[in-house]
């Protein structure tokens, strides 16, 4: 599917530093004595500005602690994380939220909706908070994409996992965010939704520029990408540009075959 004639609107903003996101030796370690473990172990990333990543790796090696971190949602051990040029660590607790709100889009397996709001106030739910006016072309082609446009008053209880998936991600893109932070964005659709919710993200990202991290455990999903990050054990083991799902999957298989300590 193209919708590349179609994408009518402005580049996510162009004037920006061309890393949208950096990690520099960051450690996360949860718990202590007996109980701590350590997700993060000196990771240092960037996430260039309109390129698509995603990070792959076996259950328990950091994926979305890496994500979570680098968006503000929890905090780092030691080392440092920026979005933009800001250092999260330099903000209070309400520029965070600010930053977050401001500049970065969520696209979460939990996908956070309001019961009480309908599809299309969920979706234009970080923008009227943050005061801003939603693109309305922009809004109508991301709702028509995603399939949502017979859903739009319905609220979150009415409408299936993969259709709330849906209104998760129409939310992330509505506000064209500097970067947009995916986990696993279409783990509850079925392979044909989901390769179109795909080629969506992927033209974001050449139409727009927009810049994505997305967590999957799917080679497919990751063919999408410009590049793969392998996370294994807290720590960045290797890194695929231009992947292919078979590539992927062959890379996969030898975390499988060395077990999780590679
Ligand atoms: N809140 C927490 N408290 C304690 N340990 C945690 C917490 N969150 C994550 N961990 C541990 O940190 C490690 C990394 O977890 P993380 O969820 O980042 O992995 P993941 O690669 O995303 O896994 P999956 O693919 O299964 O979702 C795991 O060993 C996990 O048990």
């Amino acid at each position: 599917m193209s919708h590349a004639a179609a994408f009518p609107t402005t580049p996510v903003g162009t004037s920006g530093p061309a890393v949208a996101a950096r990690a520099t030796g960051l450690s996360k370690v949860y718990g202590q004595g007996d109980t701590r473990v350590t997700a993060l172990d000196s990771v240092s990333v960037e996430f260039r500005r309109a390129e698509f990543t995603a990070i792959m790796g076996p259950s328990g090696s950091g994926k979305s602690t890496l994500m979570h971190c680098m968006a503000g949602l929890d905090t780092i051990s030691s080392g440092s994380t920026q979005i933009g040029d800001v250092e999260l660590g330099s903000l209070g607790d309400r520029q965070l939220t600010r930053l977050r709100r401001d500049r970065i889009g969520f696209i979460f397996q939990a996908f956070n909706l309001l019961p009480t709001l309908t599809a299309l106030e969920n979706i234009t739910l970080p923008m009227d908070i943050a005061g801003r006016k939603p693109d309305q072309q922009w809004l109508e082609m991301v709702v028509g994409t995603v399939g949502l446009s017979g859903r739009l008053s319905h609220r979150p209880s009415q409408l299936s996992g993969g259709q709330q998936q849906r209104v998760a991600v129409a939310r992330a893109l509505t506000a064209k965010p500097e970067i947009i932070f995916a986990d696993e964005p279409t783990g509850n659709l079925d392979s044909r939704s989901g390769a179109e919710l795909l080629g969506f993200l992927r033209e974001s990202v050449q139409a727009l520029q927009q810049t994505i991290v997305m967590v999957t455990h799917d080679p497919v999903a990751a063919s999408y990408a410009d590049r793969v990050i392998f996370l294994a054990d807290g720590r960045i083991v290797d890194e695929m540009r231009e992947p292919t799902a078979d590539a992927v999957l062959d890379r996969m298989k030898r975390f499988d075959a060395k077990g999780r300590t590679s």
